[in-house]
């Protein structure tokens, strides 16, 4: 049996080719640290973050695309594939997406947490190509297409053609740094301390980075750092979006960088094809009205379902894992290595 998974940053995808997707959830454990005992996994465990008593903690193991606690993110990972097959897998192949421009330390963390469970092999595509294929595009033809793929700890853009990476960049900047620079905002400038959860919720239902629709509001709950009582602050949308923007701005220079160095054939065929987003954070409003001020030329189209590209694309390209295994490696192939 295929298995695909994405371990993202912020959220984990399960995937079968029969099946489609079958768990997607957060990221995050929580777990008892006197007994290392599991106490909640994915969405029971986000509701757990930040009010958890000092024995207990909720953790995300995997930080801006590479893993930070392995043996938690082993159990994640068994949690989540015995929850979405309703049983324990006998010896599957397993198939994965990692972050462009992973070391190759970085690679054997992610593999041997996924070895753990019991597997007959794991295969690694990177997530920009796995993306570009969710989202639909041939990225094994020889017309270059230009992906940027915006997730919670990475933002990963490249240039894709023949199969391969021709130009790329991961930047560990994305909607977490957003989230982030939010909870600065308010001790700033309302003493106010907020938690992660409320920082998310808050870009999600209000986070712009440019202003394209009417002004909206969001209450901001948390503690008040001078009182030490609970308090809450109305916000609109249009004074959080220069915050929102900072980070897009840094991608938006990370994805002119990437063109700067794609060769000029290549170049030609992205002036047909555009930039395509993929990814969780694809989803905020003024995206597409942001980058055209930035790259004026160039198509911008959002993925449907961006937050699902990056699975989608990972069971497509399981399809390659027989190629692989009947050593048939002169053929085009997306997938980066066997392990
Ligand atoms: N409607 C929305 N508006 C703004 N941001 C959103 C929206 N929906 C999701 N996001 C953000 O998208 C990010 C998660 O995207 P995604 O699930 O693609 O990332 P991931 O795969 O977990 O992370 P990474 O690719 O960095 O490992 C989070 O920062 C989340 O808050």
């Amino acid at each position: 049996m295929n298995i695909a998974i994405d371990i993202g940053t912020c959220n984990t995808q399960v995937a079968t080719k029969n099946k489609g997707v079958i768990i997607s959830e957060p990221s995050v454990i929580t777990y008892d640290t006197y007994t290392n005992s599991i106490i909640a996994v994915g969405d029971m465990a986000y509701k757990t973050i930040g009010k958890t008593p000092e024995r207990v903690k909720a953790t995300f193991p995997m930080v801006d695309g590479a893993v930070s606690a392995s043996e938690l993110m082993e159990n994640m990972i068994r949690i989540f594939i015995e929850k979405g097959c309703r049983k324990r897998i006998s010896m599957p192949k397993i198939i994965t997406a990692v972050p462009g421009g992973i070391t190759e330390v970085e690679k054997r963390a992610i593999v041997n947490a996924i070895s753990s469970y019991g597997v007959r092999s794991v295969y690694l595509i990177e997530t920009p190509k796995a993306s570009a294929i969710g989202a639909g595009l041939d990225i094994l033809s020889g017309e270059g297409k230009l992906v940027a793929d915006l997730g919670g700890g990475t933002a990963d853009i490249a240039v894709l053609s023949l199969g391969g990476v021709s130009s790329g960049i991961s930047i560990k900047k994305a909607g977490n740094e957003m989230d982030k620079n939010i909870i600065k905002y308010m001790k700033n400038h309302y003493n106010l301390s907020i938690g992660q959860q409320m920082a998310e919720q808050c870009k999600k239902e209000i986070g712009a980075v440019k202003f394209v629709d009417a002004d909206k509001t969001f209450i901001m709950k948390g503690r008040d750092m001078v009182s030490g009582l609970p308090k809450a602050i109305e916000v609109r949308k249009s004074q959080l979006i220069p915050i929102y923007q900072r980070t897009m701005l840094e991608i938006i220079r990370g994805i002119v960088d990437v063109l700067e160095n794609t060769p000029p054939e290549l170049n030609g065929d992205i002036l047909k094809s555009g930039i395509v987003f993929t990814g969780g954070l694809s989803k905020i409003e003024g995206l597409k009205e942001l980058v055209k001020d930035y790259i004026r030329n160039l198509k911008i189209t959002i993925a449907s379902e961006p937050e699902l590209c990056t699975i989608k694309g990972i069971v497509k390209a399981s399809q390659y894992i027989n190629k692989v295994d009947n050593n048939k490696g002169h053929e085009i192939n997306p997938l980066l290595a066997v392990y």
